[in-house]
């Protein structure tokens, strides 16, 4: 062939100065992109040889080599795929893959990077010029008698054909890399980008770097292999008193190893994989050591067609990082981490692999979130998970439990934010008690009107003296006024009591054990979310956290004789303690409690305190609580020795520090101290102990 000179396309003159530009954080693609150019090379020859077109060549393996050299920075692409004949590079190089490209850049150039392309797909081959000054390309085609090919094109509209040299079918691209890329001859760098998008490709990818000195490995003779090329027979001497043959070993240049897994565990059928596979992928994906809990194996064919690994990892809830990655493939070829118009949000805390195929990627992220396709695809993840989350709910309650701490926060995301899923899993939530056992809402629901129950007989029964308590209101039962009580009770909502944190409010937790209540512990920062949302699920039921109100099941009851005299002791006790407290709004409650050994705690009503909390959250910190009426009750127990102390020594000289020191213990038990009061408080403390020496 004459050397044919050309010009690309009159129009192009600026299509290359944009594809340098192209996004310069990612550059990296285009290593992507001339893989997988050479892995569909590679398919076609495959499919050619099926059909009876083409013979491969006996010993045939397909792969591609890449190699730098950081001398001449270079970078080539080799493939053994079908080649391409003078013709074919013509309209494939030259015309079809220059008019994709600029088409594609027509469509892109003045989009922001919001917007931007799922992985880019669609620059293809020239691609390569956002990194390289010069492409050529080498080619041999499969067709009988072809004759090799020289294409070479430095990035402006022209380039140059001639006969070339190669003399193996396949294709080899050589990039001169330009002075801002030089990186990628970097053996190192270029192993990273491998990596990254290259793990899963269906053909073995071989990295090597050139002139580098050859690197050895010895084997055992019996391991040796047709392909390996040996360097030197071993024998190795025997030791003393060995018996047999003495061993045989071989020096051998040492083999290449895939960067490429070209079975990915996702494609495998999940009834064949086994549970360390499992693992050890999870590892080699994700480079998290420790071991998943457990993982959902999504393989599906029709209406389309998708794959993947699902990990839930060990979350690791003290520092709150629940981050994870889904990494998103189509066809082995790694797209992009986290693609949330694809998958659901609340998945992204799992850590897995999702090959779709089908998926439409020639098109921008915003065009695809309102893409039917991809929001069915979306659906199908999210029914998966809760699928296998129920199922493990009813089959294998036992472990369900022991992962339910860590995986909880993730699912009651998810109900939040996936309104079907919520649905799908609203029977299989649990809660765990004060006992540490796990109960579902509705057995919940049924402890809690027990609760409720003692509660209400509670109440009314504080009307009447202690001794007539027993028994005494199943006379009145058909009475007009116990029937509107009735009614009143169906209205009433249930109470679920609850725990945030089970350290700071043991004294509560004790309090209700003592008198056989029961609570549910929600420790998480999403819990406050999740009661607001259990709460519109479930009209009929409140959450107070158990430092709200003093339950009644706590309280001895105050009877009609004593009614008088308590009030008088109430009053004087909240006149002290504003005194002493210097604060004559203090909220203070006098209650006959029937633990003794509380002197005094703090409570705040459930409203209260989520508005206080709703206050924090939009950053209102330095407020004065006092304004939105955010302020804690002081309780005071009557029962208890110090409290009465305080009734029946009023001019003692110890008060002041006896009502501080109160006042600061219960609210210790309710809500972190401020520097200032803790500063106080511990000053206060050693005070206290002074007088213990004297
Ligand atoms: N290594 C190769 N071996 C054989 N043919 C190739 C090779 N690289 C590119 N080609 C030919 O050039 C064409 C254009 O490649 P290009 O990468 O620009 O687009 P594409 O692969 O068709 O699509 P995409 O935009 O998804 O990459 C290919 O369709 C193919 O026919």
């Amino acid at each position: 062939m004459e050397v044919k000179k050309g010009n690309l396309s009159i129009d192009s003159e600026n299509i290359f100065p944009i594809i340098k530009k192209w996004v310069y954080s990612d550059h990296d693609i285009f290593v992507r992109e001339m893989i997988s150019n050479g892995c569909d090379a590679i398919t076609k020859l495959k499919k050619l040889d099926m059909m009876g077109e083409y013979e491969l060549p006996d010993g045939y393996k397909a792969k591609i080599q890449v190699i730098v050299n950081p001398e001449e920075k270079t970078m080539k692409f080799i493939d053994n795929g079908l080649g391409m004949t003078a013709e074919e590079v013509e309209e494939y190089i030259t015309q079809i893959a220059f008019s994709g490209a600029t088409q594609f850049l027509e469509k892109y150039k003045d989009k922001t990077t919001e917007d931007d392309m799922i992985g880019h797909f669609g620059l293809g081959f020239y691609s390569a010029f956002m990194v390289a000054d010069e492409v050529q390309i080498d080619t041999l085609s499969y067709k009988e008698g072809a004759t090799p090919v020289h294409w070479a094109s430095q990035g402006g509209t022209e380039y140059e054909m001639q006969d070339g040299s190669k003399e193996t079918v396949g294709t080899e691209i050589t990039l001169f890399l330009n002075e801002d890329s030089l990186e990628f001859a970097n053996e190192y760098r270029a192993r990273e980008v491998l990596e990254k998008y290259c793990s899963f490709m269906p053909v073995e990818v071989f990295l090597s770097k050139a002139n580098a000195e050859p690197e050895y490995e010895t084997i055992d003779e019996e391991d040796l292999l047709d392909t390996d090329e040996v360097v030197e027979r071993i024998e190795e001497e025997k030791k003393e008193g060995e018996e047999g043959e003495p061993k045989k070993k071989v020096k051998i240049v040492k083999r290449p190893v895939s960067l490429s897994d070209t079975h990915p565990l996702w494609g495998k059928n999940p009834s064949e994989c086994t549970k360390d596979e499992y693992i050890a992928f999870y590892r080699k994906v994700f480079m998290d050591y420790k071991e998943p809990l457990f993982w959902i194996h999504l393989n599906m064919d029709y209406p389309f067609n998708l794959k993947g690994i699902l990990y839930f990892p060990k979350i690791n809830t003290e520092y709150e990082s629940i981050e994870g990655t889904i990494k998103l493939y189509n066809n082995q070829v790694f797209i992009a981490d986290n693609i949330k118009e694809v998958i659901p949000e609340f998945l992204m805390v799992l850590k897995g692999v999702i090959d779709c195929p089908d998926l439409p990627l020639n098109v921008s992220r915003s065009a695809l979130q309102n893409d039917g396709f991809v929001n069915k695809v979306a659906d199908y993840i999210s029914k998966k998970v809760a699928d296998k989350l129920t199922g493990m709910f009813k089959t294998d309650r036992e472990n369900y439990e022991k992962y339910w701490d860590d995986i909880s926060p993730f699912i009651k995301f998810g109900c939040l934010k996936d309104e079907k899923f919520g649905e799908k899993m609203k029977d299989s939530m649990i809660y765990k008690n004060l006992d540490h056992k796990y109960l579902t809402l509705e057995d919940v629901i049924k402890e809690s009107k027990g609760m409720d129950e003692t509660e209400d007989s509670g109440a009314e029964n504080s009307e009447n003296t202690d001794a007539a308590t027993e028994g005494s209101t199943s006379d009145s039962a058909d009475s007009d006024a116990d029937k509107d009580a009735d009614n009143a009770k169906e209205e009433k909502k249930t109470s679920i009591y609850y725990v945030t944190d089970e350290v700071q409010q043991s004294q509560y937790i004790n309090m209700f054990k003592a008198q056989g209540q029961d609570a549910i512990i929600l420790t998480h920062n999403i819990d406050s979310a999740f009661v607001t949302y259990l709460e519109q699920k479930h009209q009929d039921v409140q959450f107070l956290r158990i430092d709200a109100d003093v339950h009644e099941s706590l309280k001895d009851e105050v009877s009609e004789d004593e009614k008088e005299s308590f009030q008088k002791t109430a009053d004087s006790l909240v006149e002290i303690f504003r005194k002493e407290l210097n604060n004559d709004k203090l909220d203070v409650k006098v209650e006959k409690l029937k633990d003794e050994k509380v002197a005094s705690m703090a409570v705040l009503s459930e409203q209260e305190r989520r508005m206080a909390e709703m206050m924090r959250m939009y950053g209102m910190n330095g407020m004065d609580p006092s304004m939105f009426g955010t302020q804690a009750t002081l309780i005071l127990n009557v029962n208890h020795p110090l409290v009465k102390f305080l009734v029946e020594h009023k001019r003692s000289k110890n008060v002041p520090i006896i009502c501080k020191q109160l006042y600061d213990l219960a609210m210790l038990a309710h809500k972190p101290l401020s520097p200032e009061e803790m500063t106080a408080f511990v000053q206060r403390s050693n005070e206290i102990m002074m007088l213990l020496t004297k």
